[in-house]
């Protein structure tokens, strides 16, 4: 059984979400914002813009975007203090009548451009102002709700444009996040291929090997992550690309999203705005990885080494909170069946924060 988007079609249908859909200008480097407007005339975006972004990542990047795509076009300015189901709604009626969007941000507004445009059917381009998650490239979008997050289906970005000048002067914590959140990639396949044995379900090997090799890459080249280091923002934005192409391959957030992201979505649900989401996945990560009985101390070593935290007191929370979410968890996404659904129970997810503190 297989769940890869690379497999031919028996009945192709008009259903995009089936398709195999991959960014198709990809630009890294120094100074790359500059050519934000002949990205958008050689893919015939159009002539009228919607910037989608935060307050902070306005002054990063987005006003320059703004400036340099106004040679060509009309644009007009949508800021996102957060994301839920309204603020999606209300950057939809802001980008009537707008030819494309641009997300200049972190996860949050370049998922919010990312679920108005394929609502719209418009074409989006993304534009990182930080390392801090893997949604830069994929065809997934993440909305807290009330009953805990959803992943969405949606389209990947047209094109990005991340300029590294810009990522590695954005406050390193929010690097070290990014990194967390494909460390945690090692236990999110674990969990998939624990549910593929217990439950029959479809896996793609081509997403896990490359969701794999990403941590790997990452992890093997660690040293050049340290704050401010543009070779280190190169190398992690190649990563979250990479593993956004991962969940594109999959069709769904799986290689990149097992029990930790639901600890983690259990965590924004108790401690909303406290931690970060890669932080906190990184965290579980290292819980779920001693569930599975693999080398949890690499995991938390690793996590270390790049400044990321490793445990509730680092992300900001009490153990007690930690506690709740990993109990919590199982509620979240209940059809994604992981290793913190095999009936933890409390006295153990409190032992499992306790070992966080260990030698
Ligand atoms: N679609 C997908 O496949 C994935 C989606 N996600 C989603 O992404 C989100 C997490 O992303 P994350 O980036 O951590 O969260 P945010 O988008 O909230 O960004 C975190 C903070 O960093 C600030 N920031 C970003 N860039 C800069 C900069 N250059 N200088 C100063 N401040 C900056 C933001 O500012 P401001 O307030 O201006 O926004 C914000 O306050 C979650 O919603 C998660 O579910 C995560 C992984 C995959
Ligand atoms: O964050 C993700 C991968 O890093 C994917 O998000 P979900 O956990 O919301 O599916
Ligand atoms: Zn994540």
């Amino acid at each position: 059984m297989s769940a890869d988007s690379i497999k031919v079609l028996k009945n192709p249908q008009f259903d995009k979400s089936k398709w195999l859909q991959m960014p198709r200008d990809v630009l890294i480097g120094h100074d790359v914002i500059e050519q934000l407007p002949k990205v958008c005339q050689d893919l015939h975006l159009g002539k009228s813009a919607l910037i989608i972004a935060g307050e902070s990542t306005m002054k990063a990047a987005g006003g320059h975007a703004k400036e340099l795509l106004e040679e060509n076009c009309d644009v007009q300015t949508f800021y996102a203090k957060s994301i839920s189901p309204q603020i999606i709604k209300d950057a939809e009626q802001a980008a009537e009548g707008m030819d494309f969007l641009v997300g200049v941000g972190g996860g949050k507004a370049i998922d919010i451009a990312k679920i108005a445009s394929y609502n719209l059917e418009r074409q989006f381009i993304s534009v990182p102002t930080a390392a801090s998650h893997d949604g830069i490239a994929s065809s997934r979008a993440s909305v807290p709700m009330k009953e805990g997050s959803v992943s969405l289906d949606a389209h990947p970005p047209i094109a990005i444009v991340a300029d590294t000048e810009i990522i590695a002067k954005a406050p390193h914590k929010l690097m070290a996040s990014g990194c967390a959140d494909i460390i945690s990639n090692y236990t999110a396949i674990l969990d998939w291929e624990l549910s593929h044995r217990i439950k029959g379900e479809p896996i793609s090997e081509y997403a896990i090997a490359l969701s794999k090799m990403t941590a790997e890459i990452l992890v093997k080249n660690s040293n050049l992550i340290y704050p401010g280091s543009e070779e280190g923002a190169w190398l992690v934005i190649k990563a979250l690309v990479s593993s956004g192409v991962a969940m594109s391959i999959a069709g769904s957030s799986r290689p990149a999203s097992g029990g930790e992201h639901k600890f983690s979505h259990a965590l924004d649900m108790l401690s909303p705005n406290i931690g970060l989401h890669g932080e906190q996945c990184g965290v579980g990560s290292i819980m779920t990885m001693y569930l599975h009985g693999g080398n949890w101390r690499e995991i938390r070593k690793s996590l270390k080494d790049i400044g990321a935290p490793t445990t509730p007191k680092g992300l900001g929370i009490d153990d007690n909170t930690a506690v709740e979410a990993l109990l919590m968890a199982k509620k979240i996404r209940p059809e994604r069946f992981t290793i913190l659904d095999m009936g933890l129970e409390r006295e153990c997810a409190e032992k499992l924060v306790k070992m966080l503190y260990t030698e």
